[in-house]
């Protein structure tokens, strides 16, 4: 059975602004304010899983033990098929570099893998978002979206993070970072599993 949360505001267990700016507007229609683990000061956890479930379980669990409150993590990234799944759990590393994050590289990273298959190799992949709500006292449950799409190249498009500007959903001739916020929320691995997140635990 899933249990309810009362009240307008919400740990988000995240240091990624660019999830935290997504939740908080598909969360605001419904009357939920977010305050993120970045600006509570809470310290990052390792992610030591090789599921995004088992990562997004511990950057739960560890919020809420650290504050007592109840927290949602998201745990996610890109799957591509012609690469077997990767990166998979490990699509924010294939941006890491000594200086931060660079997802320019990271994606010249995909398109180079993918061209490296071959000419005729699908440029299919879906994003996917595992959120997890853990209570103190050790409950969690689990929330899962998934946004199939196509990597495209050459990058196209200012808005959204990380892989956005490469990633065309299906039904779609614009990437992510083409498309208004908004519009991106509504069809996004995101904002699929937060639209289960508000059923399940919000709903009646
Ligand atoms: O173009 C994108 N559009 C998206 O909608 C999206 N959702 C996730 N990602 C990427 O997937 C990795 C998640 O890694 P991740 O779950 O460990 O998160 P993170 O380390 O950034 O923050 P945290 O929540 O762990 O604090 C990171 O590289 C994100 O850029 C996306 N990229
Ligand atoms: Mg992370």
């Amino acid at each position: 059975m899933t249990r309810k949360l009362e009240g307008g505001k919400l740990l988000v267990a995240t240091h990624n602004k660019g999830k935290l700016k997504e939740i908080t507007e598909i969360l605001a229609p419904y009357g939920v304010s977010v305050a993120g683990a970045g600006e509570m000061n809470l310290p990052e956890p390792e992610e030591t899983e090789d599921t995004f479930v088992g990562n997004a379980r511990i950057k739960a669990h560890a919020a809420a033990k650290a504050t007592g409150l109840p927290a949602l993590s998201d745990d996610s990234g890109i799957t591509i098929d012609a690469l077997n799944g990767a990166p998979g759990v490990y699509t924010a590393d294939w941006a890491e570099t000594p200086n931060g994050r660079d997802f320019q590289r990271a994606m010249a990273r995909a398109n180079d893998e993918l061209n490296a298959v071959g000419a005729e190799a699908p440029r299919t992949a879906q994003f996917r978002c595992t959120l997890v709500i853990a209570w103190p006292d050790g409950h969690d449950e689990v929330f899962e979206g998934v946004m199939p799409g196509q990597l495209i190249w050459p990058i196209r498009g200012e808005h959204g993070f990380g892989y956005d500007p490469m990633f065309q959903p299906d039904g779609y001739d614009i990437t992510c970072a083409e498309m208004n916020p908004a519009e991106k929320n509504k069809i996004s691995h995101r904002g699929k599993a937060v639209a289960q997140f508000v059923q399940g635990c919000f709903g009646g």
